[in-house]
Parts: structure tokens; C-alpha cells; sequence
């Protein structure tokens, strides 16, 4: 060996070692100050937690979404506020829920613009001024007129889904509900949105956006840690993102399709073949709430899949546990036909205002929907202009607080037994022990000028599937069982245990 070399090998190594000392050093400052230094230090929580993002990533990625669960844990041993990552605070108290969602109209949301690859989309755009026109540009669409206009195309996708119904029971195969409502859901949102439909309730297996929509839930979590990654899958051919993550499969053909619709009908192509006079997509087109820069390309498909996705999965999961509880329960069965009986004395008839006013119908969907949640996920708000208070606790300015509706739904001073499906909690002028009127606390559909944009339609698809199915048929459940409905993993909405095969029914039309 030469001197060059023997000098070159060790200016190496010295490099190699400088290089350790400065990380070790770089990583204990990082400690030091995460737990001695920085603003949230004086806050309740495990010491890893707030040292490192991993302790999180561990729960979400590698357990699979579990630190929602994990973060209900903590909170029993330290209390109602807790420091969840190195810069997140985290709430549990469901008499706090109301207050900090529209404690100002000025909220920024940080942290969902990394989840779905569609940053730009309603739900989550960052900055309140964003999302308020964004959302002006949405809301006509939105009421109560608006889906009343929409309603007789709704009409015919649920009268599809009683035909299914018909076919099954002739053929005596059990349905699966689980894969039938996003199908429904999706038929819906889908001629909303763009004017047509795939028929996903008149295929024979129920094919659907169901996968995509839970594999855009799950890789959320990945996308948390590591945000790269949808740019990455934005920039690389979907086969070569197939072929590295054959699970996002999915979720591609989903993002391809729609940006292929959006580049069609930018093109002049009329997609449109329902008799609707104004799709969601020609709203926003035409919106003058918005900037030129709000209509690009890239813009309108985030947009398309933040609204085709806020429409599907939600509702479908409300009505699987609707259905799954009251044929579970053939006492709620029995009350719910008797009413619905009354209300639609002809079989073939579905009429929404009827359906509105059957108390327990109304009842056993408040219950499906606060069991349903809506989402899962922390639900992150940042108060940028003031410190927000907390009982005796100071909250920076700048810092990202979250809640979750999951905890006010199982809350069990407000809602006893809370894991059970009780309608009957919600009959009469039902309130808190300590007399608060419990519509208060369902919060299913968020709370604030962030809230669910989608709940009229919600509510419509919730009364007239329903009704339709519980006035017309009876049902036995096949193999299923309340882990086919219950939360077994967050993946931003919830979803239930992986090997769930769904809630498989036998349909009987009653004769009644
Ligand atoms: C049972 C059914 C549903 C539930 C429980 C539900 C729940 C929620 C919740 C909790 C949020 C608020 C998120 C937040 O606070 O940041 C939300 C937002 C939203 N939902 Fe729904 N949803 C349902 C159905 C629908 C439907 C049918 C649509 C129709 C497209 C829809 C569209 C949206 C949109 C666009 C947003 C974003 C609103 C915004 O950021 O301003 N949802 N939903």
C-alpha cells in the first residue's frame, strides 16, 4: 500500500467518525431540547413521544393503525390533554369538542395535505382562506334544494338496489352488504359529481371504489412519515408503482381514472348522460368564487376524489352498521317495520318526507352514525393568530391540536353502554344525566365551518336506503357478527378487522 492511500484511508476514516460524532450529538441535542426545551415540553405524554414521530409510526405502520386506541389508553393514565408527537397536543373531553371546532372561523388543518395525494381537494386544504372559497364553490350543490333536485336519480339507484335484493332471494344467496352500499353510494356520488355512473350496483360482485378508498386510508399513515410519497407516485408510470406496491393498485386505477374524466370533459367531451341539470364538476367550472388557479387540472381531479371519496365510504360504512344492528336486534327490527308500516302503507312507495318523520327510524340512524363515526383519524386544527386555552393549560399559538369523534362517541358518561346499538337513547327529548341535550354530542359530522359538506345528501341516501330496505324486506344474518362492523384498525376512516368477509345477509321480501 502506497502513503497516498494509507493518508487517503485515513482522512476516510476520520470523516466516518466525524460524521458519528455529529450525528450523535445532532440526535442528543434533538432530545434534550424535544424534552427540556421546546414549547409543548411542560405537556403530559410518554417521553418517546415526544422525542420521536417513529413511537407514532410505530402504532399507525407497523400495528396498523392503532394509535388512535393507543392514544385512548394514555389519556386514562395521564388525563384529558396529552403531547401525542414531538409538536401535537392532543384533547380528550367530549364538553370540549364544540368549543375548540368553531372556537374561530380562522383554523388552519396541517397534516392532511400529506395523507391522499390530493392536497387541494376541499377537506384537506391547509389554509382557512383556501378552504373557504373552496368551499363556497361547493355549497349550493350542497343543500337541502339542491339535493332535492338530485333526489329522483337517488330514487333510482335504490329501487337498483331492491332489484339485487329480489335477485338474491330468488336465487337464495346470501347479499353483501358491505360491498353493496359503496357500490350504492358510489353509483350516487358518481352521477352527482360527473353526470354518469359505472353501474357498480348492478355488478355482480358489487365492484366498487371500497379498496381504493381503504388503501387510501392506509397509506395515509405511510404518507404521515414519509410525505414524499405521493409525489413520487404522482411522478412515476402507474405500472412501475404497480409493480413496486402492488396494494396501491387500487387506489391507481382510481386517481388515472378520474384525472382521465376531468382531462375529457377540459376538452369539451360531454359525459354527462343522467337528465341532472348541473353536475358538482360544471359548479366548480363555472364557480366565480375561485381563481383561475383553483380550476387547473390537477386542482379539479384532487377535488374529484376528496368529494367521490367524502361520499362513499362514510355513508356505506353508516348503512352496514345500520343494517347489521337491526337485523341483530329483531326487537328494533320488529318497532322499525311496524313504523315504517305506518308510514308507507303501500310496499312499492319510498318517500322521504314520510321517512322523515318516523321517529325511531330517525333514531336507529343516529345510532349507525355515531357508531360510524365519519372519520376516524385525529382531526387536526392549529389556532395560528392566539395560545388557545384548555382548563388551566396554555397552548401555543402555531400548534397542532387534534380530536377525535371516536372518543365523544364512547364517551360513557354521555352515552352509557356506548358499544351497544341502542336507538332508543335518542327518542323523546333525550339528554345528558346532567341535562344537556344529547344531539350535542353527536359529532359524527364534524363540528365548524370544517364540517361535513355532504350531510344533507347523507341523511337522504341514510333515510331512503333504509326505509326502503326495512319496509320491504326481511334479512338473516350469514355468518356475520359485530366484529364485521366494529373498528379494528384507523386508517383515517375506520375500518374493521382485515379478514372481515362482511356482512353477508338472506333476503325475504315481507308479505306485509
Ligand atoms: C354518514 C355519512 C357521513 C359522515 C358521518 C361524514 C363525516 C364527515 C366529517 C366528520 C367531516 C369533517 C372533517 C373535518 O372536521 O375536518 C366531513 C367532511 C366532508 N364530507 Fe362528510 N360525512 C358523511 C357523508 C358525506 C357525503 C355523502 C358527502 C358527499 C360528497 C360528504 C362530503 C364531505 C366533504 C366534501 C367534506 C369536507 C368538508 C370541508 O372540509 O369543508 N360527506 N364528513
Amino acid at each position: 500500500m502506497d502513503l497516498g492511500s494509507i493518508v487517503s484511508d485515513l482522512s476516510l476514516s476520520r470523516v466516518a467518525l466525524l460524521s458519528l460524532v455529529t450525528a450523535v450529538v445532532y440526535v442528543r441535542s434533538l432530545v434534550v431540547y424535544r424534552l427540556y426545551l421546546h414549547p409543548l415540553a411542560k405537556f403530559p405524554g410518554p417521553r418517546l413521544a415526544a422525542i420521536t414521530s417513529w413511537y407514532e409510526a410505530y402504532y399507525e405502520i407497523v400495528l396498523k393503525g392503532q394509535y388512535s386506541r393507543k392514544i385512548s389508553e394514555l389519556h386514562d393514565i395521564y388525563g384529558p390533554i396529552l403531547r401525542v408527537t414531538p409538536h401535537e397536543i392532543h384533547i380528550r373531553d367530549s364538553r370540549f369538542f364544540q368549543q375548540f371546532y368553531t372556537g374561530s372561523h380562522r383554523l388552519n388543518k396541517y397534516g392532511w395535505d400529506k395523507r391522499f395525494g390530493s392536497a387541494d381537494g376541499l377537506l384537506p386544504t391547509v389554509h382557512w382562506e383556501h378552504h373557504k372559497r373552496r368551499r363556497a364553490a361547493l355549497s349550493s350543490m350542497f343543500s337541502r334544494q339542491s339535493i332535492l333536485n338530485f333526489i329522483h336519480i337517488i330514487h333510482r339507484h335504490i329501487d337498483t338496489l331492491s332489484v339485487r335484493m329480489q335477485e338474491f332471494e330468488a336465487r337464495k344467496e346470501p347479499m353483501n352488504l358491505t360491498l353493496a352500499f359503496p357500490a350504492l353510494t358510489g353509483d350516487i356520488i358518481m352521477d352527482y359529481f360527473f353526470g354518469f355512473n359505472y353501474a357498480q350496483l348492478k355488478h355482480p360482485e358489487f365492484e366498487s371504489f371500497h379498496e381504493a378508498f381503504m388503501k387510501v386510508g392506509a397509506m395515509g399513515h405511510l404518507a404521515t412519515q414519509f410525505p414524499a410519497i405521493f409525489p413520487i407516485m404522482n411522478s412515476l408510470p402507474d405500472a412501475i408503482t404497480g409493480w413496486l406496491e402492488p396494494s396501491a393498485k387500487p387506489l391507481l386505477a382510481l386517481k388515472r381514472d378520474q384525472w382521465n374524466l376531468i382531462a375529457r370533459t377540459l376538452a369539451g367531451d360531454t359525459l354527462k348522460t343522467n337528465d341532472l341539470s348541473r353536475t358538482i364538476f360544471q359548479e366548480i367550472l363555472d364557480s366565480k368564487h375561485l381563481p383561475a388557479s383553483d380550476k387547473t387540472h390537477r386542482r379539479l381531479a384532487d377535488e374529484a376524489q376528496i368529494v367521490v371519496g367524502g361520499g362513499v365510504e362514510t355513508t356505506a360504512f353508516a348503512l352496514t352498521i345500520a343494517s347489521f344492528h337491526i337485523i341483530n336486534n329483531p326487537k328494533v327490527y320488529a318497532r322499525l317495520h311496524d313504523e315504517l308500516l305506518c308510514a308507507l302503507p303501500n310496499r312499492t312507495e319510498v318517500d322521504l318526507q314520510k321517512l322523515e318523520r318516523c321517529e325511531y327510524l330517525k333514531a336507529c340512524i343516529m345510532e349507525s352514525t355515531r357508531l360510524s363515526y365519519g372519520l376516524s383519524a385525529r382531526n387536526p386544527r392549529t389556532y395560528d393568530d392566539a395560545p388557545l386555552r384548555y382548563k388551566e393549560w396554555v397552548i401555543p399559538a402555531g400548534t397542532t391540536v387534534a380530536m377525535t369523534i371516536p372518543d365523544v362517541s364512547h364517551d360513557e358518561e354521555i352515552f352509557p353502554n356506548s358499544r351497544e346499538f341502542v336507538p332508543e337513547r335518542w327518542l323523546g327529548d333525550a339528554k345528558t344525566k346532567d341535562g344537556v341535550p344529547l344531539e350535542r354530542f353527536m359529532v359524527s359530522f364534524g363540528r365548524g365551518t370544517r364540517s361535513c359538506l355532504g350531510i344533507t345528501l347523507a341523511w337522504t341516501e341514510l333515510y331512503l336506503t333504509l326505509g326502503m330496505m326495512f319496509r320491504r324486506y326481511k334479512f338473516e344474518l350469514f355468518e356475520a357478527d359485530v366484529s364485521d362492523v366494529e373498528m379494528g384498525h384507523d386508517f383515517f376512516i375506520p375500518v374493521t378487522k382485515l379478514d372481515s368477509k362482511g356482512v353477508r345477509v338472506f333476503v325475504t321480501a315481507t308479505s306485509d
